[in-house]
């Protein structure tokens, strides 16, 4: 470990997290026991507020100085800090002279997918802050279509995506679904649901498949392509009606939610969940058996392998199906618009664990 007068030592304390203990676990848990004498502390105002915090600090630094970020965050937080690292002229290109920050990760959101498949709890992260081993935390990107737009302030406001050679991308370092999985994170990014904890998403999931007016779950249309892992040719996945598609390169999604049961922690592999369109009961059952392990990669109806990249062509008229969820943030495709997923960029952040 280097010397600490070589190094900067951030703590970000993400106060819209999970349901708002970062701050209390900052000063009763986590303080008293920094072995840090010097460290700038950032408190979080805004969902853009990690974001400049890279921008201005975080960033430029990465050019000559060994850092450590602590922070107490869901994988929002990890997130906004890739995309940020990202966005840094040096980090996008090949890697040299660039000092990858250490990440140690107390996780304080909702879901907590990066930390819970990395086996990484609060206790683990005190520990690790003293003698983790740290490893890259794998990269992907989301590409969209031209028109596609950010939703923020629960669903109110819409922004625009960052460009990147002309196309709008975001990274992501956990999930990007279409279907049930971006519906009920999308319907369920309220004040109201979020103090709920995690169990916002089981909610949402009952609304979405068994609707009010006493309806269908959403047969979301559109095509599905994969490009095989080894493979350069793209193949239709045969059906026209689906209810999930989900990419990941995390074994669990929250505590329990086993979705990819072959993932292992921060390998590196994209792998996709997808199952057709069916009635609320069926998908639960399917659902029900994630929760089981992951025994629901064992049923006929599920399709579930790694993959080199995914792309999904929208067939909806209705916006609300035309949402995509890439790591907690929601992203609206236009009408006839598309997404593709593939591994992205080289590593950017390194996480003790
Ligand atoms: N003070 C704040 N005001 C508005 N938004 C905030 C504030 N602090 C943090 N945020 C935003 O809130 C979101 C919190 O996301 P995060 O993923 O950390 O928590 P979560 O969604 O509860 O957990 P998970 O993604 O693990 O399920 C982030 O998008 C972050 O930018």
């Amino acid at each position: 470990m280097s010397d600490e007068q070589d190094m900067l030592v951030h703590v970000i304390i993400s106060t819209g997290s999970g349901t708002g203990e970062a701050k209390a676990y900052w000063e009763t848990t986590l303080r008293p026991v920094m072995r840090f004498q010097n460290y700038s502390l950032h408190t979080t105002d805004s969902d853009t507020a990690i974001l400049k915090l890279v921008e201005s600090t975080i960033g430029p630094a990465t050019l000559d100085t060994p850092q450590y970020v602590f922070l107490l965050s869901g994988d929002g937080g990890v997130v906004d800090l890739v995309n940020g690292l990202l966005a840094q002229p040096r980090s996008s290109q090949n890697g040299e002279g660039y000092y990858k920050p250490k990440l140690i990760l107390f996780p304080l959101g909702t879901g907590n997918a990066l930390a819970q498949s990395a086996g990484i709890t609060r206790e683990k992260a005190l520990d690790r802050s003293t003698h983790g081993v740290p490893d890259p935390i794998p990269i992907f990107q989301a590409t969209f279509s031209h028109k596609a737009k950010l939703l923020v302030d629960e669903g109110r406001e819409e922004r625009e995506l960052a460009l990147v050679n002309g196309t709008p991308t975001v990274y992501g370092v956990v999930v990007c679904s279409w279907g049930l999985h971006a519906g009920l994170v999308a319907d369920s990014d309220t004040a109201e649901y979020r103090k709920l904890g995690a169990e916002r998403f089981k909610l949402a999931a009952k609304e979405n498949l068994f609707p009010n007016d006493g309806s269908e779950a959403h047969h979301y249309k559109g095509t599905v392509k994969i490009l095989r892992a080894g493979r350069t040719d793209w193949e239709e996945v045969h059906r026209t009606e689906h209810a999930y598609v989900l990419a990941t390169t995390c074994s669990h999604l929250e505590q329990g939610f086993n979705i990819s049961p072959a993932s292992k922690p921060l390998d590196g592999k994209l792998r996709l969940v997808h199952f057709g369109a069916l009635g609320g009961k069926d998908v639960m059952e399917i659902m029900g058996a994630a929760y089981q392990g992951g025994k629901h990669i064992d049923d006929a109806r599920v399709g579930y392998e790694e993959i080199d990249a995914l792309r999904i062509e929208f067939a909806e008229e209705d916006a609300r199906w035309r949402r995509v969820c890439v790591d907690g943030k929601i992203i609206r495709v236009e009408r006839g618009g598309w997404v593709e997923v593939k591994m992205g960029p080289k590593a950017v952040l390194d996480l003790a664990h």
